[in-house]
């Protein structure tokens, strides 16, 4: 099996003049909570539905636990839990009653479901009030329930769309701090799209930010972070190794690319360039022409999610 749990390679969906998913190529690895990031109307959802084989894509390749979809669309949803847009639970049925009609859909011999259900429950404290008619819980509660019926057939990844929208600070963290659990315990890989920074770094190993169907940039907050970086391309002479020695033993520059007549310097998005420039001068550098070109931060990406889901805000 390999590593990779998702891959999706130039995949593109559009919807009458709308491109709701535009050449996406995204990989999720195995074992990982990963953290589909974008405002409303992004694209997320189209993504999940096309990696699920839910809708047919324009173009582009899908790969999923090593399935191709949509040929293999039924494997994959096999192979998935899923908690999409509706939880899936009956609300006059108790939480050991939706269990079982679930885990009878899905064929798990009696003894095995009893089981199951009481890991799951317990796992997620409420095994106490499996009794209980759905009806009367909290939307927190009913939200981890959700998680258990995905996870009912052991899938090896869970798709969560906004698993947390609608529920208080509390009731959010609290289904966050049980879903890191499940996943570890599990070993089930999540793919989890939201439109909240804070949950994104407080729960997952890697993110994708997805605007206007396009992928703006995948990994790790910290990965991503290091793309807010300043470009400083500098032209001249008498560039010496001495210039460049200089330049390297400075804490904000990350980078360095020198020849004689060119320095590529590339340092923190905040840090001041100006130093820089003197310290080439001081060693002997003669400058010609400085070019600056700043890739846009993680905090800018965000801020323009967030005003743009304000404007969308229903
Ligand atoms: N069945 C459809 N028919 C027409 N347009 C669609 C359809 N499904 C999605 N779209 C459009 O595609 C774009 C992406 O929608 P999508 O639901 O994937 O976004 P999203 O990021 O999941 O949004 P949200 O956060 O609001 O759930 C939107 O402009 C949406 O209006």
């Amino acid at each position: 099996m390999s590593s990779v749990a998702i891959r999706t390679h130039n995949l593109t969906r559009t919807f009458g003049a709308i491109r709701a998913v535009d050449q996406l190529t995204l990989e999720v690895r195995q074992g990982e909570i990963f953290g589909f990031l974008g405002p409303n109307g992004s694209g997320k959802t189209t993504t999940i539905r096309l990696l699920l084989g839910l809708l047919q894509p324009d173009a582009g390749q899908i790969e999923v636990l090593g399935f191709a979809v949509p040929q293999q669309a039924s494997e994959v949803r096999m192979h998935t839990g899923t908690l999409l847009e509706h939880s899936g639970l009956y609300e006059r049925l108790s939480a050991a009653d939706n269990l079982d009609y679930y885990g009878r859909i899905w064929r798990i011999p009696a003894a095995q479901r009893r089981e199951r259900i009481r890991e799951l429950l317990e796992q997620v404290g409420l095994w106490e009030r499996r009794h209980e008619p759905v009806k009367t819980w909290s939307r927190g509660m009913k939200q981890k329930l959700a998680i258990a019926r995905a996870l009912l057939h052991r899938p090896q990844l869970i798709f969560l769309d906004e698993p947390t929208a609608g529920l208080d600070p509390i009731a959010a963290a609290a289904f966050r701090d049980d879903l890191r659990a499940l996943a570890e315990r599990e070993g089930v890989t999540v793919f989890l799209t939201t439109h909240n920074l804070d949950e994104a770094e407080k729960l997952c190993h890697r993110v994708g930010i997805i605007r206007h169907g396009r992928l703006l940039a995948q990994g790790s907050l910290a990965e991503i972070q290091r793309h807010d970086t300043l470009h400083l391309e500098i032209i001249g002479r008498n560039f010496i190794p001495s210039v460049e020695a200089a330049l390297r033993s400075q804490p904000t520059v990350r980078r360095v690319e020198a020849s004689d007549t060119h320095l590529m310097i590339e340092l923190a998005s905040s840090s001041d360039p100006a130093p820089l420039i003197k310290l080439v001068i001081e060693h002997g550098g003669q400058i010609e022409e400085v070019y600056r070109k700043q890739n846009a931060s993680l905090e800018e990406v965000f801020l323009t999610l967030m005003a743009e889901e304000t404007t969308y805000a229903h």
